[in-house]
């Protein structure tokens, strides 16, 4: 049982080691943290209604998540094929997609839910 536990604590450390080492190494994934950041500051300061939350937080782990499979992706292209190859661009064109898909998706979920708030602050 407590190895079992053990195995758990090495996998949760190696996946903050992961998600830390791409915050050191991607501007993007920096970008994107600030971008939750103010997301969430925003969302407090307007006083979004609580049932809207879970669509804030789907869309900031939605650009997470890709940016960090984006990631791993472009490493593991890099270390597979260092030379330039047809396929290397296509595997690296495709998880840059999957970025750009969460990206509009979570700028749609922005405009939903804080667009409203925002333009009554600003409009009355
Ligand atoms: N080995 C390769 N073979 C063919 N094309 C490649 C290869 N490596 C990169 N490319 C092309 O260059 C583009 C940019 O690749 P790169 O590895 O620089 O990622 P990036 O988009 O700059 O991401 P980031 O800025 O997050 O590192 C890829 O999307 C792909 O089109």
């Amino acid at each position: 049982m407590s190895g079992g536990r053990s195995h758990w604590v090495h996998s949760f450390r190696h996946a903050i080691q992961g998600i830390a080492e791409a915050l050191r190494s991607e501007r993007h994934m920096r970008f994107h943290m600030a971008a939750a950041a103010l997301v969430v500051a925003l969302a407090l300061a307007l006083k979004v209604p609580l049932t809207q939350w879970p669509w804030l937080f789907a869309a900031i782990a939605a650009v997470w998540t890709s940016e960090l499979i984006n990631t791993a992706i472009e490493r593991t292209v890099d270390l597979a094929s260092p030379q330039t190859h047809p396929l290397a661009k296509t595997a690296k064109d495709a998880a840059a997609g999957a970025v750009l898909v969460a990206s509009l998706f979570a700028a749609a979920i922005g405009c939903i839910v804080l667009g409203p708030p925002l333009w009554k602050l600003c409009f009355g």
